[in-house]
């Protein structure tokens, strides 16, 4: 049985929240400090590589306590249990959610999905694998003309994109002799921009598409494979495609060597899969024992979900989190923010993971949900994002919740400049947090001889209210088993949160509409008839075919 429906706003402890909301929405973080002398401890957790901080929010102990039975209520134990076991919680597509199985390496997982096990066709695929990412490294995988290969280009968009580019790009330190690329976006420039300067004779590539009809990557593998042929002749393609999806039919067609194709399973999620074979880029990039490093961290953070009591449970804490902003302060959006270059794709890959999940409007009886869901997720790495958006998340009028990601060592272990990322790591979230009161200002532009009246006119744009709350996520060093726990732990996140909002996280129909429309307008394009469509549309249609 998938599920159970329960309205959250109904429940005993949403009702709590609206009245302790009442009581405390004024209480600034800093008297939260003053109100509970032990805040720091009781409001962090540690795990095997995180501090997690979440002290520096607008919750008190009674608040989260409550935030907690909210998640108790809302039958979450039970939830996870079904989760991990492989009940179909994807009830509109009728699927199980088993991306946690892909990393699990319990021989005894009883993680089954139609009373059959799992973890054998995982395992199997893991060493197929293992072997394809050794003959890539190791130089014995060769090319039409008997080079070794050079070059991986994945093929591929959303899900079977955004999270193996994000993991290549965060573990660029760990990374092999082998170059990776990712072509996803169905604009012609991109995929040209992106194979200009490779050598077709060295390069290998990998169609990633779990339904192999993605218009965007079946356009860009086309596009690619004629770039081949124009080198070398059709019989010589299979030296440099391989294919990774469920439709094993459509990937033959397209002329892949059944040996070189690698399953998805319908029950992991498009934008879950970089743990599966859809990680197969990753595997060449970082090398084999490093892509199991971060399968093994995901691990770590899967027992933690899955035993931590609630109130030290991090994914289900940081949950919490987001649904008191979002449903009792209207917040809007949540920012992640990271200081570490390497994880400058961490919010794109995150926009997809969780708005594409979380954005809902309708519940899980079908009914249009009367409270918040999902949010809007954004960021940028810090430093930069310090000198791009920092002043409205300082003095702007939106609130806006943000997760701090930083690393206790740099990977390539220059003191000096990680002093100073991480001078500004603790210092931005200190600044969010207090503020910058009038009586500063005042003193510190008195020490620039400025005059009372001059004082006065700058006063209002020079204090910064502060009670901007954010949490600090504090890692040991960046590494693949990191990455992976940090991963697993927003991926639990959006579970919770669904869980608790009573939608199905798990499929995603609000991204079919467009796909439909611009096919009937691609026959349009050809009978150049666009008097059905809405004048503005009509108008535009028009003027794009003029210029043709
Ligand atoms: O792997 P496929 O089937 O090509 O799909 C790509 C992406 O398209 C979507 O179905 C919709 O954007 C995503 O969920 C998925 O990750």
């Amino acid at each position: 049985m998938a599920l159970a429906a329960i309205n959250p706003t109904e429940l005993s402890a949403w009702k709590k929240l609206l009245s302790i909301f009442e009581q405390e929405k004024d209480i600034s973080i800093l008297e939260h400090f003053k109100n509970e002398p032990n805040r720091t401890e009781e409001f962090s957790i540690q795990s095997e590589e995180f501090l997690v901080d979440f002290s520096k929010h607008r919750i008190s102990k009674k608040s989260l306590s409550a935030l907690v039975e909210l998640a108790e209520e809302s039958g979450l134990q039970k939830a996870i249990q079904q989760y991990f076991e492989g009940t179909s919680i994807n009830a509109t597509e009728e699927r199980a959610v088993l991306h946690t199985a892909l990393r699990n390496f319990d021989k005894n997982s009883s993680a089954s999905v139609d009373g059959e096990k799992v973890y054998d066709a995982v395992n199997q695929t893991l060493h197929k694998i293992e072997k394809f990412a050794n003959s890539v490294n190791n130089g014995s995988w060769k090319g039409y003309s008997g080079k070794a290969i050079t070059d991986v280009v994945n093929i591929g968009i959303g899900g079977s994109d955004l999270g193996p580019n994000m993991v290549v790009d965060a573990l660029g330190f760990y990374h092999t002799h082998i170059k990776t690329h990712f072509v996803s976006n169905v604009d012609g420039d991109h995929v040209l921009e992106s194979i200009k300067h490779l050598n077709p004779e060295t390069t290998l590539c990998l169609v990633v598409s779990k339904s192999f009809t993605t218009q965007e990557t079946l356009n860009n593998a086309n596009t690619i494979r004629s770039w081949f042929l124009e080198h070398t002749t059709q019989d010589q393609i299979e030296k440099h495609f391989a294919a990774v999806s469920a439709n094993v039919d459509k990937a033959n067609e397209f002329g892949i060597a059944s040996d070189n194709i690698f399953p998805m399973w319908d029950w992991v999620g498009g934008r879950f899969s970089l743990w599966s074979a859809a990680g197969l880029s990753i595997a060449c990039a970082v090398g084999f024992n490093n892509f199991k490093e971060l399968l093994k961290g995901a691990e770590a953070m899967d027992q933690h979900f899955q035993t931590a009591s609630f109130d030290e449970n991090i994914p289900v804490i940081i949950a919490l989190i987001g649904i008191w902003y979002a449903d009792f302060y209207d917040a809007e959006s949540e920012a992640i923010i990271p200081y570490t270059q390497y994880l400058q794709k961490l919010a794109s890959y995150l926009q997809q993971a969780s708005m594409e999940s979380n954005g809902k409007g309708v519940d899980r009886s079908g009914n249009n949900v009367t409270y918040q869901t999902g949010s809007i997720v954004w960021g940028e790495p810090g430093t930069n994002s310090q000198h791009a958006f920092f002043q409205l998340m300082h003095q702007g009028t939106k609130l806006i919740p943000a997760d701090f990601i930083g690393f206790k060592k740099s990977l390539h272990g220059n003191k000096r400049h990680h002093d100073l990322l991480m001078a500004n790591f603790f210092a931005q979230t200190e600044a969010l947090l207090k503020g910058k009161s009038a009586e500063n200002v005042t003193d510190e532009l008195k020490k620039q001889g400025k005059t009372d009246a001059q004082i006065q006119a700058l006063l209002p744009f020079k204090v910064f209210e502060g009670n901007r709350p954010t949490t600090t996520i504090l890692g040991e060093k960046l590494s693949p088993k990191s990455l992976g726990m940090l991963i697993a732990m927003y991926e639990h996140k959006i579970f919770v949160q669904g869980v608790i909002w009573n939608i199905f996280s798990y499929d995603q129909w609000g991204v079919e509409l467009g796909k439909q429309l611009a096919n009937a307008i691609l026959d349009d394009f050809k009978t150049n008839k666009f008097n059905h469509h809405d004048a503005s549309t009509a108008q535009l249609l028009k003027a794009y075919q003029e210029s043709k």
